[in-house]
Parts: C-alpha cells; sequence; structure tokens
C-alpha cells in the first residue's frame, strides 16, 4: 500500500505535469525565437525565460526533496521523483545560472556568425552554411581547404575560449551541487549504467580493425589523387582532404569508389528530379507513415523553418528538431541543401519529430530517449533502409539496381565512409570534453590534447601545425552549444541493432542468406517492424533503456556485432584490397 508520503508525492507531481507543459512551451518558444533570429533583444528574452524556468524546476525539486523516493513502493513514481529533483543547471545561484546560460548563448551565437572571405574573391563573405559545407564536400583544391579549415577553425575556435572555460567551470559547479563530481559525470549518469563509459571504450577497441582498414584503404586513395606531397601514405590523414569540416563522416565518395560504374551520384539524381526541401520533407514523412507511424501534424509544416532564410537575419543553421510540449506542436529547423548528405538529415530529424509524437501522452519528465543515444539513432535507422539502392529505386529516385559485386561494394564503401569514421570522432569529441571536466588538463594545455586525440584514435590531423594558443573545439557545433555527444557514438551503434531487428520483423534479413542481408534490406511499408519501434518509441525514458531496447530487439545491452555484420563483407573486401594495393595500416602516434 501506497505511503502518505506516496500518495503526497503523487499530487505534486500530478500538479506539475500540467504546469510544466504550459512553461516548457514558453521556454521553448523563447528559444526559438532566439535560435531563428539572432538579435540581442530575442537573446535578451530568452535568458531571461530561461531563468525563470530554473527557479520554477529548482521549487519544485525543493518541494520534492522532503521525499525519500528510493523507499517508494511504486517504481514509476520513483523515477518521477528522481528526474524532478536531478536539476542540472537549474541548481546554481541565480546569478551563476544567468552566467552559463550567457557564456553558452554567446558561444552559439559567435559559432552562427561567423563569416569568412571566400577563397577566389576575398571581397565577399561566405559562411559555415552552405557555403563551406560545400568547399568542403566538392572542392579538390588542397589549398583551397586548407585556406578554409583555417579561417574556420580560427574564426570560430579561439573566439569562443574564453566562455568556454567559464562555461565548464560553472557546470562543474552545478554538478558537484547535484551529488556528482564534474560535468563529465553528469552526463554519464544519462546512461543509468556505472560500467558505461567502459563499455564505450570496448566497443571502440572492437571497432578499431574494422577501422584501420577502411582508413588505410581511403589514404592510400587520397595518396594517389593528390600526390606524396600532400598525403603522406603511412601519417595521419590530413582531415581537410576527407570532405567535412569536422573529418567527421568523409564525405568524398567519388573519390574513394573502388569500382567505376553506371551507378549515378545521388546528388545529382537530385538535383535532376527538380527535388525541393519540401520535397524532401515530405518524402520522409511518407516512409514513417508507411510503417505505421504518424503523419506530420498540419502545424508541422506552417512552423517549421526548412530552409536558410534570405531576409538578412542570422540564424542557428545547425539543424534541429523541437518538441513544444503541447497542442501536438512540433517542428523543425534546418537549412536543407539538395544533397543527398541533407536528405538523410531531413530523416534524422524527422526521427526525433517521432518520437516526440509517440511519447507526448507521458508526463514531461519522460518526454526523452530511453537514453540520449536512441533519439539520435531513430532516424538514422530509417535512412538505412532508405540508403538502399533498392529503396532509391522503389521511390523512383533510381532509374535501375546493379546487384552486381562492383555495385555491391561500392554500395558497402559508400555506407562505410559515412558511418566507421564517426566512431573515433564521436567517442574522442566526448572523451576529449571529460578530460577538460575532469581537470586532467587546463585552458593553458588543452588543444593539443584535443588533436592528439584525434590522432591517435582516428588516424587524422589538422592541414597545418595547432598549439595551445589556439583552442578548436569549439569551432564544432556541439561544443559551442552546449550538447553532449556520446548520444550520436551510441546512436551508431544502435542503429544497427534497430535496424536489424526491424529487418528480421520485416522478413527483409535472414542470417547468411546472400539475398537477405543487412545492408541490402529495406524495411519501407513494413507494419511489423514500424510496430516494434513504435513501441519502443512510446516508452519514452519512462523506463531504464535497457528494457526499451529489449522491447525492439529482445538484446538488453548495446552491442557493436549487428554493425560488424552489416560491413563484415566490406572488412573482407578492403584486407584483400589493401594487401593487393600494398597499403599502409595504422599511422604514427
Ligand atoms: C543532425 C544533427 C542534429 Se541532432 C546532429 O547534430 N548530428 C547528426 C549526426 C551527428 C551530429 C552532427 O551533425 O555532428
Ligand atoms: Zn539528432
Amino acid at each position: 500500500l501506497a505511503s502518505d508520503d506516496e500518495m503526497q508525492a503523487q499530487f505534486i507531481v500530478n500538479d506539475v505535469s500540467e504546469e510544466m507543459k504550459l512553461r516548457m512551451f514558453k521556454t521553448n518558444t523563447a528559444s526559438w525565437n532566439h535560435a531563428s533570429n539572432l538579435t540581442d533583444e530575442n537573446e535578451r528574452i530568452n535568458a531571461k525565460v530561461q531563468a525563470e524556468y530554473a527557479a520554477y524546476v529548482k521549487g519544485v525539486a525543493q518541494d520534492l526533496a522532503v521525499f525519500d523516493y528510493n523507499s517508494f513502493e511504486n517504481k514509476t513514481l520513483k523515477r518521477l521523483v528522481k528526474f524532478l529533483t536531478n536539476i542540472g543547471d537549474a541548481k546554481l545561484s541565480e546569478t551563476d545560472f544567468n552566467d552559463i546560460q550567457d557564456a553558452v548563448s554567446r558561444m552559439q551565437s559567435t559559432f552562427a556568425k561567423v563569416k569568412v572571405p571566400e577563397f577566389k574573391d576575398r571581397s565577399k563573405l561566405v559562411s559555415l552554411e552552405p557555403e563551406i559545407t560545400e568547399a568542403f564536400a566538392k572542392s579538390r583544391n588542397p589549398e583551397e581547404l586548407k585556406y578554409y579549415w583555417i579561417k574556420w577553425y580560427d574564426g570560430a575556435g579561439l573566439p569562443n575560449k574564453k566562455d568556454f572555460f567559464k562555461y565548464v567551470g560553472l557546470r562543474n559547479k552545478a554538478a558537484n551541487m547535484n551529488g556528482f563530481k564534474n560535468g563529465a559525470d553528469t552526463w554519464l549518469d544519462e546512461y543509468e549504467d556505472p560500467t558505461f563509459e567502459k563499455q564505450i571504450d570496448d566497443i571502440m577497441d572492437q571497432i578499431k580493425p574494422l577501422y584501420m582498414q577502411l582508413h588505410g584503404y581511403v589514404r592510400h586513395k587520397l595518396a594517389e589523387f593528390y600526390g606524396p606531397n600532400v598525403v603522406d601514405k603511412t601519417k595521419a590523414i590530413p582531415m581537410h582532404l576527407l570532405g567535412n569540416v569536422w573529418a567527421q563522416q568523409w564525405n568524398i565518395g567519388n573519390l574513394v569508389l573502388p569500382y567505376k560504374t553506371e551507378d549515378p551520384d545521388i546528388d545529382s539524381v537530385l538535383v535532376k528530379k527538380n527535388y525541393t526541401p519540401l520535397k524532401m520533407f515530405q518524402d520522409s514523412e511518407q516512409f514513417f507513415t508507411s510503417i505505421g507511424l504518424s503523419p506530420m501534424p498540419s502545424s508541422f509544416w506552417e512552423k517549421s523553418i526548412i530552409e536558410k532564410p534570405n531576409d538578412g537575419r542570422e540564424m542557428v543553421c545547425h539543424a534541429s528538431a523541437w518538441d513544444f510540449s503541447i497542442n501536438n506542436d512540433v517542428r523543425i529547423k534546418q537549412c536543407t541543401r539538395i544533397t543527398f548528405e541533407s536528405y538523410k538529415t531531413v530523416h534524422h530529424e524527422m526521427g526525433h519529430i517521432e518520437y516526440y509524437l509517440q511519447y507526448n501522452h507521458l508526463p514531461p519528465v519522460f518526454r526523452a530517449g530511453a537514453n540520449p543515444g536512441f533519439h539520435e539513432a531513430v532516424g538514422d535507422t530509417i535512412a538505412l533502409s532508405v540508403a538502399t539502392p533498392k529503396h532509391m529505386h522503389r521511390i523512383g529516385l533510381l532509374d535501375e539496381v546493379n546487384k552486381d559485386r562492383k555495385s555491391q561494394i561500392n554500395q558497402l564503401l559508400k555506407m562505410g565512409i559515412e558511418k566507421l569514421p564517426f566512431l573515433p570522432f564521436s567517442y574522442v569529441f566526448d572523451k576529449y570534453r571529460y578530460e577538460v571536466f575532469r581537470g586532467t588538463v587546463t585552458s593553458e594545455n588543452a588543444n593539443t590534447l584535443f588533436w592528439d586525440m584525434r590522432k591517435k584514435h582516428g588516424g587524422v590531423a589538422p592541414p597545418i601545425e595547432r598549439t595551445n594558443k589556439d583552442f578548436d573545439v569549439t569551432a564544432k557545433y556541439h561544443a559551442s552549444a552546449d550538447v553532449e555527444y556520446l548520444r550520436y557514438f551510441v546512436a551508431f551503434i544502435l542503429q544497427f541493432q534497430f535496424h536489424k531487428a526491424s529487418c528480421i520483423k520485416a522478413g527483409e534479413y535472414e542470417m547468411n542468406n546472400p539475398e537477405k542481408t543487412l545492408a541490402d534490406c529495406d524495411i519501407y511499408q513494413s507494419k511489423e517492424a514500424g510496430d516494434a519501434i513504435k513501441k519502443m518509441l512510446s516508452l519514452g525514458s519512462s523506463v531504464p533503456w535497457n528494457d526499451a531496447l529489449e522491447v525492439i530487439t529482445g538484446d538488453r545491452q548495446l552491442d557493436a556485432n549487428a554493425l560488424l555484420e552489416y560491413f563484415a563483407p566490406l572488412y573482407e573486401w578492403l584486407k584483400e584490397e589493401n594487401t593487393k594495393l600494398n597499403a599502409h595500416i595504422g599511422w604514427d602516434d
């Protein structure tokens, strides 16, 4: 029988749920208005509203602090009170809260407003999106790439250093007030498993042999293309040549594909088929509804921003999905481009929206991913189906599907350079920030550690020497915007577990059946797959993530074997090919 305390706590929690939704709508609106139009006025309003919300959350935590919730019978109530009393930065004093809020807001604004003189015409200023992003994806001029790399990192890195370390100090202070050692442990607590960091280390080791083979092959091809003066065949790969500003995914398909085939480049197909951002979003909605998930509410189409505005306003272009907590008000803000990479990002963001729609019956504190990685894995899981030639043929993007071995290896290599480099990148991105939060490094010697870790784990290096006079981590959005990143590492493992489970339910996969491999599976129109996904999404964070994972895959742990099975044919091919090419494997540390 629930004790009096439990009854009382239940009453408080029920009241809070309704009020919290309204207050979250207000804070999200202020945050959306600022992110969509980076004026001082919108920044001021947002800071004020966030502070009000923090005061409210602090008050709720104080009201619930009287209860020893660990003694509660009701598991759900225990979990609700645990979440409502774990309030992060809101634990800080008003002054400290305003200071950390201002530091992060300034970093995010600085990042969003960086302009760089165009390489060809220095009188013209260009932004990260779309110009610099496109230059990294398209240019084959090492000088142009090196120019943009230096301009971008100098423009978005060092100017944010002071605010970054101010934020680190205040985040650690808040951590201590919440009973955590530092900001790193605050982030890791979200995974509800004290061995989680060790599990991630082990998965990195497990993936490394496959990554080393891909790295060796790509470096060999780049050295052939750019010559030995630009790419040394035994050293870390100069990262400005890898098609992405942060070399987090290697967007250089047409440079490294092993076989010449008739298979068209999807970027050009999208343009030829007159794709628009709206068409991309409609395709994505159509995929989700085909497996039984939700169509977009009409307000989604009215209120989302799916193209970079050209009215001169400054906006945070980094793609994001928003849950306004009431009236089914969900939105995406994305500076969509007509490229395959952008098309997959649309599915990534729409995956967030589907999660919001599936768990909106839950109390606000349960409206989150089972762990942060789950939220990042939903859309990518769908995109694994979308990216198959079979699917692109089904939706009329590809006129024909070549099933021969050359096309299959090319396809696996395209997926390999999109998924595998991301593992060391995302692993390092938070292992490094853990070191900063843990005080292993100071503001004086933090920068060289970042590049040492990128080289050690990923075998990539900046195009020029970087010292501790530079500061580079905030040249990546998530460090400037205080977004935890281990979620993406977890998502890149989880999505293959979700994919495999969904493909089995869709009848698209059979162990050891070369006609039904993971890489060829498309769950489009499979209600069985959709039902399992929907069941997992509707749990939100109301149960430990192991229970949510079990619902869809039957397993309870993070497991890289589905990813390794997906890429097994590529791994075999790479080992053979690298031997034939006598490609050097590994890099000097
Ligand atoms: C698309 C988003 C918004 Se949640 C994103 O930040 N992603 C998705 C892939 C990894 C990470 C990145 O861009 O660094
Ligand atoms: Zn995301």
